[in-house]
């Protein structure tokens, strides 16, 4: 897709179409030789929130910074408004990236960074930004290096939401907050996706706090792409079962199994996949027990250890090389 078939008003508050705007086929990055993300193929489509998750060194940052236009590309192809973002200004205007905040030797004051903004940014809209900062009890006159960790997390936030650019990637950017700030972070960032529609992705180790934010779930593991969902379907295929073991055993031999939990004689297993309604009556007929697993835990799951779980087939665990 041709960036200029794409009009910048169509990208800032298109709330009925969604509309793919970042584009990877087969995106491979190296850094010293080692593919950091591995053959990466998915479409980001505007408006929606995205989930980036991942543990600690799975390429969350480096995807990140690969969309923003800081690092070129590897192998493959990724395309940001139907152009390779590296080091490309007429994408960048359009994106904003904001992640943990070094604000070390940053001597300006709080508003001055704002006046850079809405210079820099066409649509910054500073009314909003004010605000915010007073919410999480920012002053304008302060100097920014002088700001608490938690603070100069909020501040890094606010500008991003406040630039209302169609493509927003906010890296784990609550490091430091406090959990009444971190609330009222995710709660700015639902009112401004409410109020200006865009393409937001949010890395994060936070799920449990941050799950119902998500329109799409994307998780990485090991620099490839496990999870590329909505989040309505993660959550309807990771289910857990429970009852007595060769009944469980049974039920799963042919799904998709994240985790076994023995609790004396019960089994209780986790597994991520389609079961049709009738096997879960037939199962439910035999005793089970089926609950829905929370996006944190499918979380773990999906993404612990190396070593290899019980079931005919098993997805996570065994996906690591
Ligand atoms: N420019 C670079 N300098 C050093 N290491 C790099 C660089 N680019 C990529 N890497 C490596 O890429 C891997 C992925 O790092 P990345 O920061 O993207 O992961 P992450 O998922 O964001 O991790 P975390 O949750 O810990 O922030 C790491 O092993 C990192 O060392």
């Amino acid at each position: 897709m041709q960036r200029d078939e794409i009009k910048r008003e169509d990208r800032q508050h298109s709330e009925e179409e969604t509309e793919a705007m970042i584009e990877l086929k087969n995106l491979t990055y190296r850094y010293e030789a080692e593919a950091v993300l591995q053959d990466l193929t998915t479409s980001l489509s505007s408006p929606k929130i995205y989930g980036l998750m991942g543990r600690n060194g799975a390429g969350k940052t480096t995807l990140l910074a690969l969309i923003n236009g800081y690092i070129n590309r590897g192998e493959g192809s990724l395309k940001v408004f139907g152009e390779n973002p590296f080091d490309n200004l007429s994408v960048a205007v359009d994106v904003s990236y904001h992640g943990k905040p070094d604000f070390k030797e940053e001597r300006n004051k709080v508003e001055e960074i704002l006046g850079f903004y809405r210079r820099y940014r066409p649509n910054f809209e500073i009314d909003i930004a004010k605000e915010l900062l007073g919410d999480f009890d920012i002053s304008l006159d302060k100097t920014i290096k002088k700001l608490s960790q938690g603070k100069q997390s909020a501040l890094n936030g606010i500008l991003g939401l406040a630039s209302g650019t169609p493509v927003t990637l906010l890296d784990e950017v609550y490091v430091g907050m406090d959990a009444p700030s971190r609330t009222r972070m995710y709660r700015a960032i639902l009112d401004e996706q409410i109020r200006r529609p865009r393409l937001m992705i949010l890395s994060t180790h936070m799920v449990s706090e941050m799950d119902y934010l998500f329109d799409h779930v994307l998780i990485l593991k090991n620099g490839k792409l496990l999870i590329d969902a909505p989040v309505d379907e993660v959550l309807e295929k990771g289910i857990a079962v429970s009852g007595e073991k060769s009944k469980v055993e049974d039920f799963t031999k042919d799904l998709q199994v994240l985790h076994r939990e023995a609790l004396g004689p019960i089994e209780k297993t986790v597994v991520y996949d389609e079961i049709t309604e009738e096997d879960r009556k037939r199962g439910l007929e035999t005793g089970l027990e089926f609950e829905e697993t929370s996006l944190q835990d499918l979380f773990i799951h999906l993404t612990e250890g190396t070593e290899k779980v019980a079931g005919k087939k098993s997805m996570g665990k065994e996906d690591t090389k």
